[in-house]
């Protein structure tokens, strides 16, 4: 296993403002092994969407640079396929035709039995397998979500990013797609990085959690390796030391070492920041 699959370097983004230039992100360094999952966790604002959307391609680092597999991120491409908060599916396609499309797009050339062949896993995947023909407007919040991240992983991604995933979702609705993803992620191993609010969510799912400090200029202040066994079950977490300790770990970067406090003084250092 490669340590550098997917590799940001000195990566640095800032943005123009009427009020001048805005350093969002600074010096911002990080490995990626193929098959990692890996959580981004940080207070609002602090640059974990920025992150995400350069690692996308939607736009281009000011400084620095991200290798994925050895060739350099330019641009959007189905290797880096993104799963945001809200759902995106086609509202007038069914639940089938909106994965056919993406599966279309990896799959130019196939035939029509293929297509359905993959079409059909990727729904059995996130066990949406019995509402084939479902609009969107008629399943709930968590299949929506569902057929949304069979529709990112059935374009067959480098690397899945998901931008608070289950955001939307109630407690139970997120729990449920969490395990589900934790045993897609056991069959499929893709390379994932998930931006989350939930440390729970973050500890319980990641190979590693990548904690951002508080902007403007945020970078990486610590990364903390998740090293419990899998499978992991929830309920057996709750009595695991461990477990309660790295989720210790990760409230005190947030809460003790980064909190609010430390944002106020960034806040007057921004000031500095916006030239
Ligand atoms: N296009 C832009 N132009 C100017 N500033 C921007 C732009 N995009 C983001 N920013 C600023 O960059 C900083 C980081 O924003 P970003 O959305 O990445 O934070 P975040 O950690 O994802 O926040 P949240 O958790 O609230 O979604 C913020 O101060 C934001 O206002």
């Amino acid at each position: 296993m490669t340590s550098n699959y997917l590799e940001l370097s000195d990566v640095g983004m800032r943005f123009a403002t009427p009020k001048g230039w805005f350093d969002a992100l600074v010096n911002v360094n990080l490995k990626i092994a193929k098959g990692e999952f890996i959580s981004l966790i940080g207070h609002s604002g602090c640059g974990k969407s920025t992150v995400l959307n350069l690692v996308a391609g939607l736009n281009d680092p000011t400084a620095g640079g991200i290798i994925l597999d050895g060739r350099e991120v330019a641009g959007p491409g189905p290797e880096r396929s993104v799963v945001f908060q809200n759902h995106a599916l086609l509202p007038w396609l069914s639940v089938y035709q909106n994965v056919e499309l993406a599966v279309r797009q990896v799959m130019k050339g196939a035939g029509k039995a293929q297509i359905d062949e993959q079409v059909r896993y990727y729904l059995s995947l996130v066990q949406m397998d019995h509402a084939l023909d479902k609009k969107p407007h008629e399943i709930s919040g968590g299949m929506k979500q569902r057929v949304g991240i069979a529709r990112a992983l059935s374009l067959q991604p480098k690397v899945l990013l998901m931008d608070e995933p289950f955001g939307a979702l109630d407690a139970l609705t997120r729990a449920h797609l969490q395990d589900a993803l934790m045993e897609i992620q056991a069959e499929l191993h893709n390379t994932v990085i998930m931006i989350t609010h939930d440390v729970d969510e973050a500890v319980l799912l990641s190979d590693r959690i990548v904690m951002m400090t508080n902007g403007p200029a945020a970078t990486i202040g610590e990364i903390l390796d998740i090293t419990l066994p899998r499978p992991r079950d929830r309920v057996a977490l709750a009595d695991n030391p461990d477990y309660h300790h790295l989720r210790q770990q990760v409230l005190s970067f947030l809460y003790e070492k980064h909190s609010k406090v430390t944002r106020l003084k960034s806040k007057a250092d921004s000031k500095a920041a916006v030239a």
